[in-house]
């Protein structure tokens, strides 16, 4: 009999967050557990967890309302077992939901396992991945490296209009990183081009073929293309 733990999976966008959501549900599924699925705002829409691979499950959506310790007794006691809960999007989370996960696991000996993204476009926590954070067993790192423009490890997310990254806006604005001209996108970075604002657009202005010479731009003076 293994303790439960709330393990908090986080990366950048574009890591494979919500594809190992997904097969981890299958896995623990395949293998007669019974687990809950939610998300919240998720790109493919209300109550879906999505995977660019192409996986798509219904999941629960969740609201400012919803209180994970009812979802679990409920279902309990309507004769569910409620073996684990998987929940992507978990930087969407309010701090107190991510209480609510802890006393799930402590008490009730559900597993938790909760995606997200730690970090917003300006690179600040989100209230959600800030709690989970503190309270979860494990924070694990996805071992699929997403990489900056530079080929560097990508490790922060930059919002982007027009391939131009800004730094002003609401904290939650829902997109992708396939994100049309002029829309509000987002493009994962390095650090060091995130605090620099230099996107694979701005990289481009600044020195227009820098992966045929094999150098980083003059503008950018650093680490090879595709040294990770
Ligand atoms: N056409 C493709 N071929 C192979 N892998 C892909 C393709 N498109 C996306 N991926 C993989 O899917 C990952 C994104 O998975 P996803 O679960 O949607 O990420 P996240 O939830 O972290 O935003 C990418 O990092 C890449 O490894
Ligand atoms: C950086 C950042 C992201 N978001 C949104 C954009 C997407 O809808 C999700 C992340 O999804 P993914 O499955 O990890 O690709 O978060 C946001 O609202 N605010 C931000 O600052």
């Amino acid at each position: 009999m293994t303790v439960a733990e709330l393990v908090f999976f986080s990366g950048t966008m574009d890591c494979g967050k919500s594809t190992l959501a997904l097969q981890m549900h299958h896995n623990h599924a395949a293998r007669g557990r019974d687990g809950v699925l939610f998300t919240r705002h998720d790109r493919a829409g209300t109550a879906t967890i999505s995977s660019r691979l192409g996986l798509t499950q219904r999941a629960h959506e969740v609201g400012d309302d919803t209180d994970f310790w009812s979802e679990v007794i409920t279902r309990r006691t309507h004769g569910r077992a409620v073996d684990y809960l998987v929940g992507d999007e978990a930087q969407f989370y309010t701090a107190e939901q991510v209480e609510q996960l802890a006393r799930v696991v402590d008490e009730l000996a559900v597993d938790v396992y909760a995606f997200g993204i730690s970090t917003d476009f300006r690179a600040r926590l989100f209230p959600g991945s800030a709690r989970l954070v503190e309270l979860a067993d494990r924070v694990e790192v996805l071992q699929v490296r997403a990489l900056c423009w530079c080929g560097a490890r990508a490790t922060h997310n930059a919002r982007t209009v027009g391939g131009t990254m800004v730094v002003e806006g609401a904290q939650v604005v829902v997109g992708d990183v396939a994100a049309g001209a002029d829309e509000v996108g987002y493009e994962v970075l390095c650090r060091r081009h995130h605090m620099r604002r230099m996107t694979a657009a701005a990289a481009r202005a600044a020195s227009p073929s820098p992966q045929t010479l094999g150098l980083a731009p003059a503008a950018d003076q650093g680490r090879l293309p595709l040294d990770a």
